[in-house]
């Protein structure tokens, strides 16, 4: 089992560049097996998530060429509708797999997703929006078996801005027959993304980074180059560890406007922050502020995947915060394992309230999730003496060798078996 070792004190400081978005390559490798064509995808990062997505599209036949960074994927020989149960549970993406795969053949049986344990993940959105759309989907054992002969356009209202049932629309609706509105759409920056990607495969969608998304079908795709857009919570998370360390850090190939919400709670907080394009300076304040009330929301809110790491550095702050976590139902496991380190927080469902302290101590911790995780690190990097913080194959779903880049910025992390 692999574990980070970290030794806190280090002032974090130097340079780095972000690297492609988890939650926009895995909608996009998913959106491959749909066109018979040849995809050629750029800038991903290379994570665990990723290599379940690329397990899956060799599983279902297509072929795949992945030096780390690019991934060449052909859907042209995929000949299979099974996407293997033990893959699907491995990540909560596998179920955008369902809008791609019917796109393509009409067919596919897959199992209920897995992914990050952060409270109840039902689908109903999907299954209802996909149903709506012509498709029959039996659900037995865990399983479901989704068939149509056509998908069909259809006038979908989202009872909630989910991301993932938006993509699954959309990726339902780039070959259907007429045209699908989604109304009250997801607005995620990883949404354009797709959209991008689709449209210079031919399709026709408009409207991502609206709350109206309006895909019309098509019946053919060509081949696509394609850039991932970069991961603005990655890029979060390293501000915050310049932030908690008191460091000064260079951080490039970041958009600016993704970023907008955290860089606004983090200069509430104190912390020092200069945009030049798609460069930031990030400098920590010698006193951390506390926040009054931080809320997750859906984009262009306070993402829900940088509260934790956020309640890591309002553990060291003068006064009290206050998180509401509102998109996600359990989304604090992280605060037990902070308050092993002597971090003063108190749960109430989705309300944290967290109680500055002078320092935290370095303490034996367990990842119960991604962001969880990447907030024991964040943790880890202040606390007095050593932090180990176990089950880290949760942290590295989503982020590509956190310790490595930690550690030229000047933390003393390690990674060991
Ligand atoms: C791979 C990916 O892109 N993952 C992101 C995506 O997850 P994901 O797409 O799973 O998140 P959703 O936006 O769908 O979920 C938001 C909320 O809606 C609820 N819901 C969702 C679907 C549904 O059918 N029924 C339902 O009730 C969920 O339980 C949750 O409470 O958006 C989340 C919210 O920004 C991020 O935290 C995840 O990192
Ligand atoms: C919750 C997350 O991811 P997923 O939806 O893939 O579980 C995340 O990226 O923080």
């Amino acid at each position: 089992m692999e574990k980070y070792i970290i030794n806190g004190g280090s002032r974090l400081t130097g340079e780095l560049s972000i690297s492609g978005a988890k939650n926009a390559v895995l909608p996009i490798l998913a959106a491959t097996v749909i066109g018979g064509n040849k995809s050629t995808i750029t800038n991903i990062p290379n994570l665990r998530d990723v290599q379940i997505m690329k397990e899956i599209l060799l599983t279902l036949g297509c072929t795949v060429e992945y030096d780390g960074s690019t991934m060449i994927v052909d859907s042209k020989p995929l000949n299979q509708i099974v996407v293997p149960e033990e893959l699907v549970r491995e990540m909560r993406s596998s179920i955008i797999l369902m809008g791609a795969m019917l796109s393509r053949t009409g067919e596919v049986i897959l199992s209920y997703p897995g992914g990050c344990e952060i409270g109840p993940r039902p689908i109903d959105l999907h299954l209802k929006a996909i149903r709506d759309m012509g498709a029959e989907i039996e659900e037995s054992h865990g399983h479901l078996h989704c068939k149509v002969t056509r998908l069909k356009g259809a006038e979908i209202q989202l009872d909630y801005p989910s991301v993932g049932a938006t993509e699954n629309i959309i990726l339902a609706g780039v070959k259907a027959e007429g045209t699908t509105i989604i109304r009250n759409a997801a607005r995620e920056p990883e949404i354009i993304d797709l959209q991008n990607y689709l449209n210079k495969a031919g399709a026709k969608v408009s409207g991502a980074g609206t709350s109206v998304i309006v895909i019309e079908g098509v019946d053919e795709f060509r081949d696509v180059n394609h850039s991932i857009i970069s991961d603005r919570i990655v890029a979060g998370t390293i501000m915050t560890a310049a932030a908690i360390t008191g460091g000064d850090i260079i951080i490039n190939n970041i958009v600016i406007d993704h970023v907008l919400s955290i860089i606004a709670k983090l200069r509430e907080a104190g912390v020092i922050i200069y945009t030049n394009g798609n460069s930031m300076k990030v400098m920590g304040p010698r006193k951390i502020n506390s926040i009054e009330m931080l809320q997750t929301l859906p984009y262009p809110g306070f993402p829900t995947d940088m509260q934790a790491q956020m309640m890591t550095l309002l553990t060291v702050a003068s006064g009290t915060s206050i998180i509401s976590e509102t998109v996600f139902e359990n989304r604090f496991k992280h605060a037990e394992e902070l308050a092993r380190m002597g971090a003063n927080i108190k749960t109430f469902g989705k309300v944290a309230v967290i109680k500055g302290v002078k320092e935290l101590t370095g303490a034996k911790t367990t990842a119960k999730d991604l962001r969880g995780g990447a907030a024991l690190v964040l943790a880890g990097l202040i606390a007095r003496g050593t932090t180990e913080v176990y089950d880290i194959y949760h942290i590295e779903r989503g982020y590509e060798n956190l310790h490595l880049i930690l550690q030229k910025l000047g933390a003393d992390i390690t990674k060991v078996n």
